[in-house]
């Protein structure tokens, strides 16, 4: 089945993303979350970007209207009946993500492919709450979405190939590059990059350095566009949290427990540059 229209599900940063460059692909996209302000607010924000890429001459005011047109809100799930595709980009809670794939199960028509911007979540748990898990999968953006290349591509114990396949084309339409990966805690990208970030956090909490200086370190010494603690506030402080839970319950083992001063910096409600506190202030920005 050709997919032409798909839905989006949670237009935080993420599903904001996802939603942009599936428009720019040429898809309609029905974007949802549970209140219309924060779907007004993030295509409010779609147009920024999109004016951004008209004064630097890379698209034409025509290509701006015909991709806004092409966003569809949505503040309810039933409106997956109508959809030939789906991506999940709501909250990284296993129980929240259980009662909208079982919602989706019921909904969306036979043989639509379910898939998960999970970051870290069993694809395979996800797959079990439906009655058609060879049709669930992960499909993991990675954060700018409009700018990063890669989706990882997470094949739930069920996930059949032809799952596979659809999503990998799709990928490619949207201009990404796809990398195949089996169902285990974090996959690779959080597997990898998780614990470092993590680690970043004890050097805090042990006064090795204060927050600058480990960033520079690795700007500097590694190349990496962001120091570890500045790409922790950008991906949210709960989002990490939740990722290495999911590492030290899902592996059994110490080395990924998460540093009590990232649990503490969560229960404050700092949680980066989209709450303006994190490991740096973001009030003005
Ligand atoms: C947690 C998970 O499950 C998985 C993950 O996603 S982990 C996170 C993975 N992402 C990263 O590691 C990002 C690391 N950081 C970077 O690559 C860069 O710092 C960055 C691309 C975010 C910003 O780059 P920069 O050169 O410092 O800043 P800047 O010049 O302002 O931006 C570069 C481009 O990114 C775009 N951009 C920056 N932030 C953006 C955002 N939030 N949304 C959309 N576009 C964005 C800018 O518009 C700009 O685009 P143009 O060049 O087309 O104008
Ligand atoms: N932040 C990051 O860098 C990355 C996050 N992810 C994953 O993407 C998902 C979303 O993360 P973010 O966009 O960063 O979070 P966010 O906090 O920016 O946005 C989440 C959105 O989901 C909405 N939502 C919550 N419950 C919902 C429901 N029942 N139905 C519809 N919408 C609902 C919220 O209202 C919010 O708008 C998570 O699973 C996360 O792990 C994946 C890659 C990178």
């Amino acid at each position: 089945m050709a997919i032409k229209r798909i839905m989006v599900i949670g237009a935080g940063q993420m599903g904001g993303g996802i939603a942009q460059v599936a428009a720019e692909a040429g898809l309609e996209v029905v974007l949802n979350d549970i209140d219309r302000t924060f779907i007004d607010n993030r295509l409010a924000f779609i147009g920024k970007l999109l004016d951004k890429n008209i004064a630097k001459g890379r698209i034409s005011e025509d290509d701006k209207v015909a991709i806004m047109s092409r966003l569809i809100p949505s503040t309810d799930l039933a409106d997956a009946a109508g959809v030939d595709f789906v991506v999940e980009a709501a909250v990284e809670k296993m129980e929240i993500k259980e009662k909208i794939f079982r919602t989706l199960d019921e909904v969306a028509a036979p043989g639509v492919i379910l898939a998960s911007n999970t970051s870290s979540l069993p694809i395979t748990e996800l797959a079990a709450v439906t009655g058609r898990p060879e049709l669930v999968i992960g499909m993991h953006f990675m954060n700018p979405v409009p700018v990063m290349k890669l989706i990882e591509v997470i094949r739930g114990i069920a996930t059949s190939d032809a799952t596979y396949a659809t999503v990998k084309e799709l990928a490619e339409k949207m201009g990404k590059v796809p990398v195949e990966v089996n169902d285990y805690p974090g996959f690779i990208s959080n597997r990898v990059l998780m614990p470092m970030i993590n680690e970043a956090i004890y050097c805090i909490y042990e006064g090795v350095a204060d927050a600058e200086s480990i960033d520079t370190v690795m700007k500097l010494g590694m190349a990496h566009p962001m120091g570890p603690l500045t790409l922790a506030d950008f991906i949210g402080l709960d989002t990490c949290l939740a990722i290495m839970e999911v590492l030290y319950e899902g592996f059994a083992d110490s080395k990924y427990r998460p540093c009590p001063l990232l649990r503490k910096m969560v229960k404050a409600g700092w949680l980066g540059k989209k709450s303006g506190k994190g490991f740096f202030d973001y009030q003005n920005s």
